[in-house]
């Protein structure tokens, strides 16, 4: 175990603990903000430090094809390169070459894909993809794993989680452990408790530093996804850490976190900022709407942030429907701020012994409306 984790606090099944890595310590529950191309969109990284973020994800996939591993580890490694000092997540591709490229073909050595940014071909295996995290200097590197499709008849999940457990295998044995840095593995087995057991405690016995549990977000809706979290966390070490990939929107995040979960990322409050999508406790607002023309007030009157402070939901409207770059930046940076300050309610309501009337909280909140 070279990733310290330790649990601080627990209220019911829900933990409030701290990851110590090489690069820092991630007070957990902790959602990472999506920094894909080595960059969290919009947001120069003093900024992204500013909202309360300890820890950041960089997608394997884009990194590899643009600029190339061997490239960032040329120029430092990435907390160099991006100029992010903190801890770092890389993901391991096989997601989003599936989700991303064309022309792809997964076999038990691996996936050969060709690249949606030139056409180039490639071919991932569970070493290369451990081997390309280690030269992103990644502080935790994640299994390389194939989502099952969503849906999948029980057989197919099942061989499909099968394949994942035995790259997982693999990517352990390629894995050079170092103080400060961890593997990751990646729970599988669709919406079937058996499998969810089965791939749980395969991976168990093999040992990692932290399990991830993927396979949800796919479209199987909150319902199902919570049903998978609490078919999966008992047959999980309580002494790591749990990372539900993907993962979400406020509520799914907290009814996730009573469940058991640690850590979380989702591309949800960068890419829909982008749009004009803004998060407030009472819900979500899109400010191209013309109501919000002439508002004067922020986006979110119990928001701390600099946007809140400063700028009118009529001057974001107005940027957004002049197309100025500064207002994606502006909404990017507030969405960031409302997704650490829910995690900083959840680390407090945990170490408070009241996790659960906060949450109705912000379900109620949520659910009022009239913003
Ligand atoms: O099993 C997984 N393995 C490795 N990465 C993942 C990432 C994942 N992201 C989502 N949902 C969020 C989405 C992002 C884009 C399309 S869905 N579900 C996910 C599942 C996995
Ligand atoms: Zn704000």
């Amino acid at each position: 175990m070279t990733l310290r984790y330790e649990r601080l606090a627990q209220d019911g099944v829900a933990r409030r603990g701290r990851l110590h890595t090489a690069h820092g310590a991630v007070n957990t529950p902790a959602f990472m903000p999506v920094g894909t191309a080595a960059t969290v969109k919009g947001m120069w990284p003093e900024q992204v430090k500013a909202t309360g973020a300890e820890i950041i994800l960089g997608n394997t996939y884009h990194l590899m094809l643009r600029p190339g591993a061997e490239r960032v580890a040329s120029l430092g490694g990435l907390h160099k390169f991006m100029n992010w000092p903190g801890p770092i997540l890389t993901d391991s591709g096989g997601f989003q070459v599936m989700s991303l490229s064309e022309l792809r073909k997964i076999d038990e050595d691996g996936v050969t894909f060709r690249s949606h940014v030139d056409g180039s071909k490639h071919h991932l295996t569970p070493e290369r993809s451990i081997e390309i995290q280690h030269l992103l200097d990644a502080n935790v590197t994640m299994a390389f794993d194939e989502c099952t499709p969503f849906p999948a008849e029980a057989p197919v999940a099942a061989e499909s989680m099968h394949r994942s457990m035995r790259w997982a295998e693999r990517c352990k044995a390629a894995f050079k452990d170092r103080p400060g840095y961890g593997l990751f593995g990646i729970v599988q087995g669709s919406v079937y408790p058996e499998l969810r057991r089965e791939s749980s405690e395969w991976l168990t016995r093999i040992g990692y530093d932290g399990y991830a549990i993927g396979g949800l977000a796919v479209g199987e809706g909150q319902e199902m996804m919570f049903r998978m979290i609490e078919a999966t966390i008992p047959f999980l070490p309580e002494d790591r850490p749990r990372y539900l990939m993907g993962v979400g929107r406020p509520l799914d995040i907290v009814g996730a976190v009573q469940r058991g979960i640690d850590m979380f990322d989702c591309v949800m409050p960068t890419r829909s900022g982008r749009t004009g999508q803004a998060f407030t406790r009472r819900g979500t607002i899109n400010i191209r709407n013309a109501r919000h023309a002439h508002d004067p007030r922020p986006i979110d009157a119990d928001c701390s942030c600099p946007v809140c402070r400063d700028y009118a939901r009529g001057y974001l409207h107005h940027l957004f429907k002049a197309e100025e770059m500064l207002g994606p930046m502006l909404l990017t940076a507030h969405n960031l701020q409302h997704y650490q300050t829910l995690m900083a309610g959840l680390r407090g309501a945990i170490e408070a012994g009241r996790l659960d009337a906060f949450a109705a909280e912000v379900a109620e909140a949520e659910s009022r409306g009239d913003i």
